[in-house]
């Protein structure tokens, strides 16, 4: 059965005894590249385990490419996948574990020793694949990992954290490889933790948490989702108490406390739920009023905060 859908997801719900993975998830996604965003424990490795069939659902559907995942050998051979765990042999090099799962897809010895030695190339592992996977640094590991995912040639990849222990080197060669995979036509679906490591490679981004779909869209719309809920932001200041009644003035701060740091700075403290608002205005408020601020930074610099809020929405309590 064909479809115009790389994957359609219907009331899918996932169940580890009584702890909810997947929560009531519905989505139709089309053939491109998204990046699959939540923090820990969101439910972004069940969902994708869902995808490939290693898990099924609760209540719910799962189609991939028109099909059901689950026991689908056929399906599998468009997939690759490359799990968020380390799962190599690291007695075998990195070379013979390529060439193995190739051998299990069906592909003759000489050709998937040949394709092995291709994709471990490409991956920037030439010099190392001869050598035992034990002795692979995790960059290494990962970068193996994605050898293998992509030696079948399958038209649709599927990657749970792959930047994870690779240092900003590895992680640039990682994302070329990947911008190139896309360019190709392919599909790719990328799950992280982290916005910026997947915002170089698509612009459309699933955000989850608590094992539910809370937003999706553009890297603009998530940006603007960060920048209409609420925040915390610390401003070092010389004169702290001349900025939190001007702040307090522009009804922007939901709440403000001044706070004595260490070696004398003394630092604004306040939540806000017009960050985007409060960041345009600051500068003439600062410059206007001849304070001077020695820093500003959010105190919260991750995703956790957008997701908790996010959550808090979907729950109406926002
Ligand atoms: N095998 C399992 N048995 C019981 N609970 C599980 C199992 N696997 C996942 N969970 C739970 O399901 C929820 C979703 O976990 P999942 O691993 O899918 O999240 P994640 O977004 O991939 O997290 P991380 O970024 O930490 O890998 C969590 O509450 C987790 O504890």
């Amino acid at each position: 059965m064909s479809s115009e859908y790389l994957i359609e997801l219907n009331k899918v719900t996932k169940l580890y005894g009584t702890v909810i993975g997947v929560n009531d998830f519905s989505m139709q996604l089309k053939p491109g590249a998204y990046g699959l965003l939540g923090p820990n424990g969101a439910g972004k490795s069940t969902l994708l385990n869902l995808l490939i069939g290693q898990l099924v659902p609760t209540r719910g559907t799962v189609r991939v490419l028109g099909q059901k995942p689950r026991n689908n050998a056929k399906l599998m051979s468009k997939i690759g996948f490359c799990p968020g765990f380390e799962g190599l042999y690291a007695s075998t090099t990195g070379h013979d574990w390529v060439t193995f799962l190739l051998e299990l897809h069906g592909t003759a010895p000489a050709v998937a020793r040949e394709r092995a030695e291709e994709c471990m190339a490409l991956v920037g592992m030439a010099a190392d694949m001869a050598r035992p996977i034990a002795s692979y640094s995790r960059g290494m590991r990962q970068r193996t990992k994605l050898a293998q995912a992509i030696a079948h040639e399958p038209t649709l990849l599927i990657l749970d954290e792959p930047f994870s222990g690779l240092d900003p080197i590895g992680r640039a060669e990682m994302t070329a490889v990947l911008r190139e995979w896309i360019k190709m036509g392919n599909s790719l679906i990328i799950a992280s933790h982290v916005l910026h490591e997947i915002e170089a490679l698509t612009d459309s981004f699933l955000l989850i948490c608590g094992g539910r779909l809370l937003a999706s869209g553009t890297a603009a719309e998530v940006n603007e989702l960060l920048f209409d809920t609420p925040s915390e932001i610390d401003i070092d200041c010389d004169q702290p108490h001349e900025l939190a009644a001007l702040l307090m003035k522009t009804e922007l701060a939901t709440s403000i406390a001044i706070q004595q740091r260490p070696h004398g700075v003394q630092r604004v403290h306040l939540q806000t739920v017009s960050a985007g608002k409060l960041c345009t205005e600051l500068p003439e408020l600062i410059a206007g009023n001849g304070l001077t601020v020695t820093r500003l930074h959010s105190a919260d610099n991750s995703l956790q905060t957008l997701f908790n809020s996010l959550l808090r929405i979907h729950r109406g309590e926002l």
